[in-house]
Order: C-alpha cells, then structure tokens, then sequence
C-alpha cells in the first residue's frame, strides 16, 4: 500500500472492530460488577453459577452487534442455557461467553473474562478475549499474529512432557466417576513428571495463557464452543495447536481440546488422557 494512499479494507475488519469495542465496553460492566452484590442461579449443576451480569453482559454484546449486522447469528453462553439452539452454520457467526470464569466473578477472583469469536463457513476468523480485570486484551485475526494488547504472542517450543506446565479446567460436572476419570487424567501428567498442572476457573483465559507462552498445554473435556471459540484463534496465530483429544482436528462442537505450543507436545497430552463423555454443543 503506497505512503497516505486509501487504507485497505479486508474482508471482517467492521466485525473485528466491533468485537473488539464492544469486549471492551462489556468489560468495563464487569469490572464495576465485579464488587457490588451479585443475585447468583445455577445451570447443570450446583457448580455451574449463573449471574444477572453474565446476562445483562451478553444482552450487551448481542444488541450492540445484531444492530450493526443484522443478519448475522450469534451462539452465547446464557440463551443456549435458556434453549437457544447451538447450531453453527455456513453464515457468519458469533460464539459470544459474556463472562468466562463466573465462578470466579461470584467468589471475586480476578480471572474473569469476555470472550466473543467469530466463524465464516464454518471457519473462525478472529477472536478477542477481554481479560477486563488485568486490562489485557487477547487477539487475533486468521493469518495475521496474535496480540495480547500490543505485544505479539509467541506460544511455547517445548516438546518434553517432564518439562512442561499444563493447564485444565474442572468443569461443572462433578458426579463421582467424572471426578474420578478427571483426577486420573492429572495424576496421569504427574506422573509423567510434568513440572506442574494448574487450574485457573477460567478455561478462555488458560488458552491464552498458553498463546502467550506461559505454559506449554491445555487439555479439557466439558467445556463449551463459546470457551474455545476465541482462544482458538489466538492460540493458532500465536503458532499453537488445537485439536480434539483424540489427536483428530479440532470440532468446536465436541465439548473437548487439547492445546500445546508443538504437535508433538499436544500428542503427548492426548496420548496420556482417558477420555470423559460430555455431550455436545450441538446436540441436545
Ligand atoms: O461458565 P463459565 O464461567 O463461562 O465457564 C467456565 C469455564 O471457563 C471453565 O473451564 C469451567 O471449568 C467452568 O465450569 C465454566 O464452564
Ligand atoms: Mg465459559
Ligand atoms: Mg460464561
């Protein structure tokens, strides 16, 4: 492009722009949120909390964005849970968590984020993961790097499991043989000499922690589209992988990741994990 001549429009810029305001203006709602009395409701289980926030945020994002694209359709958190059918189709979509780590929001620990993604044919072209209590910003646009605020993300070289930091999540499902197969999977890595496992309530933000190269993998199975949706995106332009847990390429629908900086330490993870059934997104 010539010095001073037009700016080149590509395809999504007006959707990534508005992702990235409207995380922005969501996050500042929850940080205000974050100290005032919450009204908290469970979902699927005691474990999986629900605020008016978590539905004011994502009411926030949805208006905002279906004002501006119109014939767009949108997968969030909270009108799944109220019914709303989990279906990604060929149109432009947004996967929209309003508040990723609500449990952590209720308790007041501060790993709380927004996370809204966006798909094309099926395809994920940006995300942006508003991390609104630290102020960082995660994102990234398919084919163009990853960037937590300015900084460009790198994720980890490393290939050797007893070297390696891994996060996990717990998820809500908490029945005795889930947390049984869950607690085998870590001991499993332990085991294996892994330096450390850790989990943090917020799945969106573990992933970027590994775009960022602050561990070396990721792995969980209960999660939901609207957790990976973002992350996805920023973990790839940040040189990572995503994949299913059983070493096939990733379906966002499936309810299960397994992220690492290289293929080989992503191999590794998902050789060592016995697998737990969690449903699908897209299947009632
Ligand atoms: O519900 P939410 O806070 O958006 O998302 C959370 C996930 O980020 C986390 O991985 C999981 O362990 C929690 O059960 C919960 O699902
Ligand atoms: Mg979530
Ligand atoms: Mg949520």
């Amino acid at each position: 492009m010539e010095a001073g001549g037009p700016a080149v429009v590509s395809q999504w810029d007006e959707c990534f722009q508005a992702a990235v305001q409207v995380a922005q203006r969501a996050g500042q709602v929850i940080r205000k949120a974050f100290t005032e009395e919450k009204h908290v409701s469970t979902k699927t289980s005691a474990a999986d909390l629900v605020t008016e926030t978590d539905c004011l945020v994502e009411h926030l994002i949805i208006s905002e964005l279906r004002k501006q694209f119109p014939s767009h359709r949108f997968i969030s958190e909270e009108a799944t849970a109220a019914g709303a059918k989990c279906e990604l189709t060929s149109s432009p979509t947004w996967v929209i968590d309003p508040i990723d780590g609500t449990c952590n929001f209720v308790h007041g620990f501060p790993n709380v984020a927004v996370s809204i993604g966006f798909a094309v044919h099926q395809e994920l072209e940006f995300g942006v993961v508003h991390h609104c209590m630290e102020e960082r910003l995660y994102m990234a646009r398919r084919g163009r790097g990853a960037f937590c605020n300015t900084q460009r993300l790198c994720a980890s070289r490393e290939t050797d499991l007893s070297k390696a930091l891994i996060l996990t999540e717990i998820g809500s499902k908490r029945d005795p043989a889930t947390l049984k197969l869950l607690l085998s999977n870590m001991e499993q890595l332990l085991l294996a000499k892994a330096h450390g496992v850790r989990v943090i309530g917020s799945s969106t933000l573990a992933l970027c922690h590994l775009a960022a190269g602050a561990a070396d993998a990721y792995y969980q199975f209960g999660l939901h589209c609207w957790d990976l949706a973002a992350a996805t995106v920023i973990i790839r332009e940040a040189g990572g992988i995503v994949m299913d847990t059983t070493g096939g390429p990733l379906n966002l629908m499936a309810r299960r990741v397994v992220a690492a900086g290289t293929q080989k330490m992503a191999t590794l993870i998902a050789q060592a994990l016995q697998p737990i059934s969690c449903g699908q997104d897209d299947q009632a």
